[in-house]
């Protein structure tokens, strides 16, 4: 446990150096963990925990996609390779990996899946904390941990394979063994975090679906386009105007704030540009303070989680999400992000 100073606040971080990959393996040597769901976060962590050395299962509906996509990846049917329910019953630490509708329509299940002293373990708070919504609330003799990745599943593992890792918060909701904080740690290493920060379950499923549906995803996409539109209803070209709101973005500008924080990437840009970006960052951020005041009350009062679980529990939810992605796809300004990209040295 190192503790670091985070700009005037000390938090306790969790290392791979302090809780080594040796220590992590030690700890889960007679644990048989089964990873239940092959879609995200499922792969990124099975992959890099059976590349570690930990005993690895997979529960996954049959036949599907994602099944064929565990075959593929090593997993044997019969072996390693499970239908979901057969994968919980020999788990011994259990990964809720399924999408988080999918958590709450299988629940009644697996709960009668859980044995004694079993760790059930999320990389959301979101099942555990609106229970009232999803129904999910964990037998008293099993412990219950959560260690969610700050990251794509994808990344989980490209950074893994890369030799990096990807940050992840860790959380013991219920101590029934007395071993849950170490069992959380060992599976944080395990899937391949760098670093481990404590957080509660209230507290990452909060922040999560505040950042994502905020700067990470939903503004992003929300601020890109209002620019893009802008620049085109003036008469940019799409080139100049997909150039000047996304590709210096992405390949210049947001790798330099990345590398070094935001006055560096402001430091190594003209004294010309600094001047404009110190006056209108105050406007950006006091005109978006009501939206995002209004997202995290809606967050908390559930609304969120309400409208998460009406749409995604739909049979048909697969298809109806494809179509809103194949609208931003085959819009003029990803259409030509396509193009920009095809012409990056690396790609032509
Ligand atoms: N996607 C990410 O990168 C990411 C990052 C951090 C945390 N998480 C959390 O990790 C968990 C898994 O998310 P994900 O994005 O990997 O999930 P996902 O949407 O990719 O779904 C995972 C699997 O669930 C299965 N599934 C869905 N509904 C089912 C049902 N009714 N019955 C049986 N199987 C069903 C699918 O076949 C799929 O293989 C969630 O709690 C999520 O919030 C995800
Ligand atoms: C990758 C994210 C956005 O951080 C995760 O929270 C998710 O739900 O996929
Ligand atoms: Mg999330
Ligand atoms: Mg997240």
């Amino acid at each position: 446990m190192a503790n670091i100073d985070f700009g005037g606040v000390t938090e306790e971080v969790i290392t791979s150096e302090e809780f080594s990959l040796d220590k992590a393996r030690d700890v889960l040597k007679n644990e048989t963990v089964a990873v239940l769901g092959y879609g995200v976060q499922g792969p990124g962590q099975a992959l890099n925990m059976k590349d570690n050395g930990i005993n690895v299962i997979v529960g996954q509906r049959e036949g599907g996609e994602s099944w064929n996509r565990a075959v593929a990846d090593g997993f044997v049917p019969g072996e390693t390779l499970f239908p979901i329910e057969e994968a919980a019953k020999k788990g011994t630490l259990i990964q809720f990996l399924l999408s988080d509708a999918g958590q709450v329509a299988t629940w009644p299940k697996i709960k009668e899946c859980l044995n004694k002293g079993d760790a059930l373990y999320f990389s959301h708070g979101f099942g555990v904390v609106y229970k009232d919504q999803t129904g999910i609330i964990p037998p008293e003799n099993v412990d219950v941990i959560l260690v969610a990745p700050k990251g794509s599943g994808r990344t989980v593992r490209t950074n893994f394979l890369a030799g990096s890792g990807i940050n992840s918060s860790f959380a013991v909701h219920q101590d029934f063994t007395g071993r849950a904080k170490e069992r959380t740690l060992a599976t944080g290493i395990a899937i391949g975090s760098g670093y481990l920060f404590s957080t509660t379950f209230e507290k990452e499923v909060y922040s999560d679906l505040t950042g994502e549906r905020g700067v990470l995803m939903g503004c992003l996409a929300g601020v890109m386009e209002a620019q893009y539109n802008v620049l085109r209803k003036h008469g940019h070209s799409p080139s100049e105007a997909f150039n000047e709101t996304v590709e210096e973005l992405t390949q210049s500008l947001i790798r330099l704030v990345a590398e070094n924080g935001m006055d560096w990437m402001f430091g190594n840009c003209s004294t010309t540009a600094q001047r404009g970006a110190l006056d209108w960052s105050p406007k950006f951020r006091d005109a978006v303070v009501p939206v995002f005041d209004d997202l995290y009350e809606s967050v908390l009062s559930g609304k969120e989680t309400k409208r998460v679980l009406d749409v995604n529990s739909a049979p048909d939810y697969r298809e109806k999400l494809q179509a809103e992605l194949d609208i931003i796809k085959n819009s003029e300004m990803w259409k030509a992000g396509a193009a920009v990209r095809a012409l990056r040295p690396e790609n032509r």
